[in-house]
């Protein structure tokens, strides 16, 4: 590596309002028009070439229009991913021999495509295939992974440029970050097409050879991500995509010795699934696999007296249901003291009622339906046993019809007790729980909080009382691995919040920071004596 280039300095990707009448808004429009006339063909992309897996037949349908088709793919077989491994295998001596600034200029390329030509391809994928609103899929699908990628060369290029403070007289230490010994296997989910594009590429950059296996439900965006990326000019077999459930990859890619990590994002059960398979097995493998995994989340807002009603009316509306609550950190239980919900607590749930929800290509609307058919009845089910459950009440929401699409109105349920199952598992879906206590009881409430879910994702703060913030921000200090104050919990920007959680919501390795990028190297150290003794004594030994 030559120390003295350095990549261009990272900005974050403008968001662009596709207000009507501009530019962006007739592009996509006209993307959007283009994309759903067709059903694309989403072969596999294994050591480099385009091919049908040789699985099962699978289908990308819009889920707001659950018959409309937009693509087909066959699921990827344990034959298919021995080829993908066979050609990661042999691209890994080249590509970690290629200097770290022509890696980083595959990455960087890729962005700028992404900003400027692809932008609409993507976002309008995003918004076909995932159901995102427009604001939503440019956040996502434009900004956020053209940021990934920008900022990761800067992050990784000052990991490599880390050498010992100290040099010894006569002697010279030097580290060799070096990149694993083996493949990384990327697993992502259907919900950011940003993290689908991060996963494989982040330990990419950094030299290894990957394995990606995306969500069937994202594989739309996923292909397109793909094909930008050989257009950006990453070589054959650096990154392999695989299509289809996963089953049949994971069987080989975990049996495999040279498994050298897993860069998972999706639920904590697969993840403590993939976990523990590595565990079974980890005296197989040629080292030690490095697991890096943000699952999910049971995010948490908490109101004290003092809090800004209005800050958080708008707080919950978007934290809750943008993106129908399929963000990990999305709120999905309130905690308000009486005197804030009386200040907006109508007024927000006849705003929740009034959020419209439809066809994302119709730009009015707020929201979209949710992902498929299991994700539907996981949330519907939460709705009705809500709705017959003593203690709690829904206050606003609670349709859903799924015959055009899987819709589900944005809910809201009151319970008298914080202490229900919606205020500790994950649904993932437009439903809010929401506990009103007396202003008195604000401590014991954050104290309850703190430990009834298992997640430690993200949560926020709303009050205007310093001290009321500095206690509560310590008291949950564990909490979350993404803490705001007077802001809702979702929406972290690359180079500024990096995100990630602990306890069950994963590794805490946070996305778009050189925290992730580290785990994805094996440092060497080299000492070299410039003048070697030419005597073993030592003075004490002398007379
Ligand atoms: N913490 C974060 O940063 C973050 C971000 C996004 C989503 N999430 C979490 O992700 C979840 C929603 O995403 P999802 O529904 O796609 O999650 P999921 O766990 O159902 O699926 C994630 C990925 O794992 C794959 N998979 C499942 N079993 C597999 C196996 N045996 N082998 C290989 N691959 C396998 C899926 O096909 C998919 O690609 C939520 O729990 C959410 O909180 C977390
Ligand atoms: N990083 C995103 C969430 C990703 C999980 O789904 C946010 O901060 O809202």
């Amino acid at each position: 590596m030559d120390a003295t280039t350095h990549p261009p300095t990272p900005r974050n990707e403008p968001v662009l309002d596709y207000a009507p009448g501009t530019a962006e808004r007739a592009q996509l429009a006209a993307e959007l028009a283009r994309q759903s006339a067709e059903e694309r063909d989403l072969p596999a992309y294994i050591a480099g070439e385009w091919r049908a897996g040789g699985g099962a037949d699978g289908r990308v349908v819009a889920p707001h229009d659950h018959q409309r088709v937009l693509g087909h793919f066959r699921h990827a077989t344990t034959e298919d991913t021995a080829r993908a491994l066979a050609g990661a295998k042999a691209a890994a001596p080249g590509w970690r021999e290629l200097p770290y600034d022509e890696r980083a200029a595959v990455f960087l390329r890729a962005a700028e495509l992404l900003a400027g030509p692809w932008r609409q391809r993507l976002n309008a994928a995003t918004m076909l295939g995932q159901s995102k609103t427009v604001v939503q899929a440019e956040i996502d699908a434009a900004c956020e992974l053209v940021d990934f990628w920008r900022f990761n060369v800067l992050f990784g290029r000052r990991i490599l440029e880390e050498q010992p403070e100290l040099q010894a007289p006569g002697v010279w230490n030097r580290l060799d970050h070096r990149p694993l010994e083996g493949f990384v296997y990327a697993i992502t989910p259907f919900n950011f097409t940003s993290i689908a594009g991060n996963l494989p590429t982040a330990p990419a950059l950094m030299g290894n050879v990957v394995v990606w296996k995306p969500s069937v439900t994202q594989q739309l965006a996923a292909s397109l991500t793909m094909e930008l990326l050989v257009e950006a000019g990453l070589p054959p077999g650096v990154i392999s995509m695989l299509p289809g459930h996963g089953t049949p990859v994971s069987e080989v890619a975990l049996a495999d010795p040279d498994l050298a990590g897993i860069h998972f994002t999706g639920s904590t059960a697969t993840f403590r699934h993939l976990w523990s398979t590595v565990g079974e097995r980890i005296a197989s493998y040629r080292s030690y696999p490095r697991l890096v995994g943000e699952t999910g989340g049971k995010d948490f807002v908490v109101a004290h007296p003092s809090a800004d009603a209005e800050a958080l009316r708008v707080a919950l509306l978007r934290g809750a249901f943008e993106y129908q609550g399929q963000k990990c950190s999305a709120a999905s239980r309130a905690y308000v003291s009486r005197t804030v919900w009386e200040r907006m607590g109508e007024q927000f749930l006849a705003d929740v009622d009034a959020l419209g929800m439809g066809d994302p290509a119709e730009f009015e609307h707020f929201m979209g339906a949710v992902i498929d058919q299991r994700a539907f009845r996981r949330v519907t089910e939460a709705i009705e046993r809500a709705r017959r459950t003593p203690g709690l009440r829904i206050a606003a929401g609670g349709e859903y019809d799924d015959r055009v699409g899987w819709f589900i109105r944005p809910t809201v349920v009151l319970a008298d007790a914080p202490t229900d199952p919606m205020f500790g598992e994950e649904y993932f879906g437009p439903l809010l729980a929401v506990h009103v206590f007396e202003d008195d009881q604000y401590d014991a409430v954050v104290d309850q909080l703190e430990g009834f879910a298992p997640y430690a994702l993200t949560g926020a703060v709303f009050a205007t009382d310093r001290a009321a913030i500095a206690r509560t921000a310590a008291r949950l200090r564990f909490a979350a691995g993404n803490f705001y104050v007077n802001d809702k919990p979702t929406g972290a920007v690359v180079g500024q919040q990096p995100f990630g959680g602990a306890r069950a919501s994963g590794t805490d390795d946070k996305a778009g920071s050189a925290e992730n990028l580290r785990r994805w190297t094996s440092t060497r150290t080299v000492k070299e004596t410039l003048v070697p003794p030419r005597d073993h004594r030592y003075p004490h030994m002398g007379t």
